[in-house]
């Protein structure tokens, strides 16, 4: 049966670590392995890292930028050459590949992220195999993916993908990052988001030399696919052919069991297409009405509103201590819910002097994280 599976290969498995060159084997087998898949009639997407790292190579730079402006010079320069790279490897198998590049603000006007939903859509119904990256060279630090971990799931999520292969230079999760704590735990199977927790997973904060997140990032793009009901695998980028085990059946790498009833696509937009432009923390009786009981935000339940944004922005709603518990589209701005907070619906009209929404954010715009 048909399935669409999305590949994300990180600049750890593309690029050898001693010199920073690109690992030309491992890219080669990818090529191999992503045309079988296309072969056996499957809708196939890459989400490819190394613009950065293949830059840097390509210019002589021994570590990664850190000043943004430099970073986005030097992903210019590899971006284009690992594309060469890429269509070179592609075209010998005859595969069409085409690249996109995409910044979060393209995922962040609805009619913008329907475009590129249509984009992937034709590319894949044309047998092309798209090779995403983010558009470093112009994205801006506000609108960031920030790494490709998640730029992997926003995609998945958007096409509706069967599955999602995430590629690194471990060969799975583990209790802890195995290169500092030795006796970490390999975990293969995550069935769902409240085991995940349980699990308590240390990350630490960072990922390899030419890496961007690490494994926090990983974990946190494997919440939003199998939200999405995308099923979702961690495994070793040096054995591409693995994707086609796993695939058949074996049980290589950590498996994240897609959520048996997915998000809509419109709150999966809601959620992690828009931008928060604020926080409002609420208080217990309104977290247990949105989280338990499906209900809307009523302005009762708001005891502090943060940030400044308008009627019809994207907020995260918060406990006190400040964790996420869901986001939605809000009907009033900050100024006016400064004003009503902590009111009963029926004050808004006199408080504000015009009749406005019952609710703050009506359950159709809201979506529990
Ligand atoms: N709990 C963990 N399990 C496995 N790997 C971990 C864990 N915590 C941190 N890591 C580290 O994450 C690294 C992979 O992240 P990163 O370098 O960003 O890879 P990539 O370039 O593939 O995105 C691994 O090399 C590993 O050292
Ligand atoms: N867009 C960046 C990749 C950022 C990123 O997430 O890198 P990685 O952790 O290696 O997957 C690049 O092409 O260098």
């Amino acid at each position: 049966m048909t399935k669409t599976i999305v590949i994300k290969i990180g600049t750890s498995s593309l690029t050898q670590p001693e010199t920073g060159q690109l690992a030309l084997s491992t890219i080669a087998t990818l090529a191999e392995t992503l045309c079988h898949l296309r072969q056996e009639g499957h809708r196939v997407v890459l989400v490819s890292s190394g613009a950065v790292g293949v830059g840097c190579a390509r210019l002589g730079l021994t570590e990664r930028p850190k000043a943004m402006a430099l970073k986005q010079a030097v992903a210019a320069v590899g971006q284009g050459r690992l594309m060469r790279i890429y269509d070179d490897l592609f075209t010998t198998l005859s595969q069409p590949i085409a690249q996109v590049l995409l910044t979060r603000s393209d995922l962040v006007q609805r009619s913008r992220y329907l475009n590129v939903y249509n984009t992937f859509q034709e590319l894949l119904g044309l047998g092309v195999i798209p090779v995403v990256n983010e558009n470093d060279t112009v994205a801006v630090e506000e609108l960031k993916f920030g790494d490709n971990d998640t730029l992997s799931a926003l995609v998945a999520s958007l096409i509706e993908a069967d599955w999602l292969f995430i590629l690194t230079d471990v060969d799975r999760l583990y209790s802890a990052d195995p290169r500092s704590v030795p006796d970490a735990q390999p975990i293969s199977l995550v069935n769902n988001l409240k085991e995940l927790a349980a699990l308590q997973i240390q990350t630490g904060s960072q990922g390899s030399q030419w890496g961007t997140g690490g494994m926090l990032t990983k974990i946190s793009a494997a919440r939003i696919a199998i939200a999405a009901g995308v099923r979702t695998v961690i495994t070793q980028g040096r054995f591409p052919h693995n994707i086609e085990k796993i695939l058949a059946g074996e049980p290589l790498g950590t498996h994240f069991q897609p959520q048996p009833e997915p998000t809509s696509a419109r709150k999966r937009w809601i959620a992690y297409g828009l931008v928060p432009a604020g926080k409002l923390y609420l208080d217990t009786g309104a977290i247990a009405a949105i989280a338990q009981g499906g209900k809307s935000l009523l302005a009762a339940g708001i005891k502090t509103v943060e940030g400044n944004f308008e009627a019809q922005a994207a907020v995260q709603l918060c406990d006190h201590q400040g964790t996420e518990i869901a986001r939605g589209v809000v009907n009033y701005s900050s100024e006016e819910l400064e004003k009503i907070r902590g009111c009963h619906s029926r004050e808004i009209c006199t408080i504000l002097g015009y009749v406005g929404a019952e609710t703050v954010i009506h359950r159709d715009n809201l979506v529990l994280t």
